[in-house]
């Protein structure tokens, strides 16, 4: 078991509160376990940034784990902190790409069992954002648009479909615009009705979003939605709902690697988030940061995506 120092960052509002500390505790089987429940936002960030050794062991949903992954970021990533996830939130997306169980007992269990993998971050930039952190997912357009709507009230009244519902409506009304995307350099001009940036897979509550991407191979995967039409976006709605549904071979879905990846927009920015959270409309740049991050996995963890399809 852990012979390491460990913190517990847990956020009582996105489900964290069902995780008992002293069970925990047992559970981990430790004498020493600092809990630290988080009060608002910003508190996450806060005690991981000041975390320089041991085990942080959050338990949240992803927009928790983004504030930790931010503070770990702005503090240098030390190698010495290794990053574990407890997931209690509406979406949970990066602990599906990362296999962790959503079941507490089973994600307290992967914990324990302690395998400990190093996944690749992603730096962003803008004209307003200096020094933001992300490890699952960016996305600009109408899956940004999807994941603003869909506030705290919402994810409560629906849960998981309260991200279909989202995306469904905004999709439904959303304008695709002019991109410039620059991959390592290399500019494509194309349309865009939604961008992916992914170091994992899964966005916006359980959708596929990157198929293809692999969070250890020191790239960020970017795939394009063009201006697809309803009929174009019913042939990949199923994406949304089946794992085995992989829609980078459909007409119209740009798919490319890179490690530096630029969005510029017209006549309009797309509104980007990162994780979930928002992170505005300006011309962005996404920059990989290859294995900066420990971050224990469950047992079925694969870095490689078993879509049925070659990379
Ligand atoms: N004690 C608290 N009470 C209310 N809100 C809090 C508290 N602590 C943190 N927060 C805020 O809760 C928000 C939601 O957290 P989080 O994203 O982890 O859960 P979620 O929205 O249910 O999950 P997901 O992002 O996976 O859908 C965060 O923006 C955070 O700032």
């Amino acid at each position: 078991m852990h012979e390491e120092k460990i913190r517990v960052i847990c956020n009582p509002a996105s489900g964290g509160g069902d995780y008992d500390p002293d069970e925990l505790k047992k559970l981990l089987g430790e004498t020493e376990v600092e809990w630290i429940l988080t009060e608002d936002e910003g508190d996450a960030e806060r005690y991981a940034r000041e975390w320089t050794e041991g085990l942080l062991v959050v338990a949240g949903g992803d927009g928790t784990v983004n504030e930790a992954v931010n503070g770990l970021g702005k503090a240098g990533f030390p190698e010495n902190v290794t990053l574990a996830i407890l997931p209690s939130g509406t979406g949970n997306d990066l602990a599906q790409t990362l296999a962790i169980p959503e079941e507490p007992e089973e994600a307290i269990k992967t914990v324990r069992d302690g395998r400990v993998r190093e996944i690749d971050a992603a730096r962003v930039e803008s004209t307003h954002l200096k020094e933001r952190y992300f490890v699952n997912v960016a996305t600009g357009g109408f899956g940004a648009e999807a994941s603003s709507m869909n506030d705290e009230e919402m994810k409560s009244r629906w849960g998981k479909f309260s991200y279909l519902r989202a995306t469904l409506e905004v999709a439904r009304k959303h304008e695709p615009r002019d991109a410039l995307i620059v991959l390592d350099g290399e500019e494509k001009q194309m349309r865009a009705a939604n961008v992916a940036v992914g170091n994992c897979r899964y966005a916006g509550g359980g959708w596929l979003a990157v198929p293809n991407a692999n969070p250890e191979d020191g790239l960020l995967d970017v795939v394009v939605i063009g201006d697809l039409g309803l009929k174009g976006m019913l042939g990949i709605a199923p994406a949304a709902l089946n794992d085995s549904f992989n829609y980078l071979d459909a007409e119209g879905v740009f798919h490319a690697r890179a490690k530096e990846v630029r969005v510029e927009t017209s006549p309009e920015g797309l509104a980007f988030t990162a994780d979930g959270e928002v992170i505005g409309d300006e011309p962005v740049t996404f920059t990989v940061i290859p294995g900066a991050l420990k971050v224990i996995v469950g047992a079925d963890y694969t870095p490689e995506p078993d879509t049925g399809r070659e990379p």
